[in-house]
């Protein structure tokens, strides 16, 4: 389970990122984080694992407080968290296997690493996962021969390989076509309900969110103005996250994108059907 409480972040520059953020994600739950641009919500993911040190406030990961870790500690405890970024992160010129194991470089020595050689346990794991992710038989090939559909279920599987506790997951989605985003969102949300996985994911597609987590959070100049299911997202609590004009503007992009997508699927049958003679 992760707690957070009374989080605030204020940067140098004197903007106030976080205002006092108090939440809990119990194990298994995948909580979608949506909230205008400026809203806090990469201050917030990244304050959980202190990729960014938190001005007040507490994180627990389960009965750990990661906000009282010494340097050394907290690199430690970062094995805990996985990390699931936009832009993937893989090593572009090591092969799939190679980004996965990657995973592990927080519990193996440094020689091991730098020889490529990692525990058998550790390569079976990475096996299952690959499996487990759809990857099966990529694993010799390189990182930069995939698409980004792939490149993002290494992604999850390299997080996973380093057995984390709770998964922060940075706009999965924000490089991929719809069809794959919702394959990914899909494996996400099923990955952590059968691991038992707390999760928080910075979405910037509402659609998208409300489609595949159980929980969302809104938030909007650093504060929790909406926490609740997806279907008591209705027209004010939106309105409490984004402001009238920005949810109108969402709403009229969102169906806009829905309707190219149905056009394109439909040109799509109808030049199969060409293709096969039919029409
Ligand atoms: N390194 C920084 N130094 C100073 N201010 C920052 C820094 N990073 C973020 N901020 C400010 O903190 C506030 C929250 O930013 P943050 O990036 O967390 O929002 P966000 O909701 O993730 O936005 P986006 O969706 O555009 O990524 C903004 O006002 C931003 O300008």
């Amino acid at each position: 389970m992760l707690r957070i409480t009374g989080l605030t972040k204020t940067y140098k520059t004197g903007d106030k990122a976080l205002k006092g953020v108090t939440l809990e994600v119990p194990a298994g739950q995948v909580v979608g984080l949506i909230g205008p641009s400026g809203a806090g919500k990469s201050s917030l993911i990244r304050c959980i694992n202190r990729l960014i040190e938190p001005s007040e406030g507490k994180v627990f990961l389960n009965s750990l407080d990661v906000t009282g870790l010494s340097r050394d500690d907290l690199r430690l405890a970062r094995r805990r968290i996985g990390m699931i970024f936009q832009e993937y992160a893989l090593v572009e010129r090591l092969t799939v296997m190679e980004n996965v194991l990657s995973g592990r470089l927080g519990y193996v020595p440094f020689w091991r690493s730098f020889f490529r050689r990692y525990p058998e346990e550790y390569v079976a794991n990475a096996f299952a996962l690959l499996d487990r992710v759809g990857l099966t038989d990529h694993s010799d090939k390189r990182a930069d021969a995939l698409s980004g559909g792939q490149r993002q279920r290494v992604g999850i599987a390299r997080a996973l390989e380093q057995d984390p506790e709770l998964l922060l997951i940075d706009e999965p989605t924000a490089s991929l076509d719809p069809k794959t985003s919702r394959q990914i969102m899909r494996l996400i949300v099923e990955i952590c309900r059968e691991r038992e996985l707390p999760a928080i994911i910075n979405i910037h597609d509402v659609l998208l969110a409300q489609a595949f987590v159980e929980r969302i959070i809104g938030l909007r100049a650093g504060e929790v103005v909406f926490d609740g299911p997806p279907e008591a997202l209705d027209i004010a609590a939106l309105t409490s996250i984004y402001g009238e004009e920005d949810w109108d503007a969402m709403r009229k992009q969102a169906s806009d994108d829905a309707e190219e997508e149905r056009a394109a699927h439909a040109e799509r049958l109808r030049a199969d059907e060409r293709m096969a003679g039919v029409v």
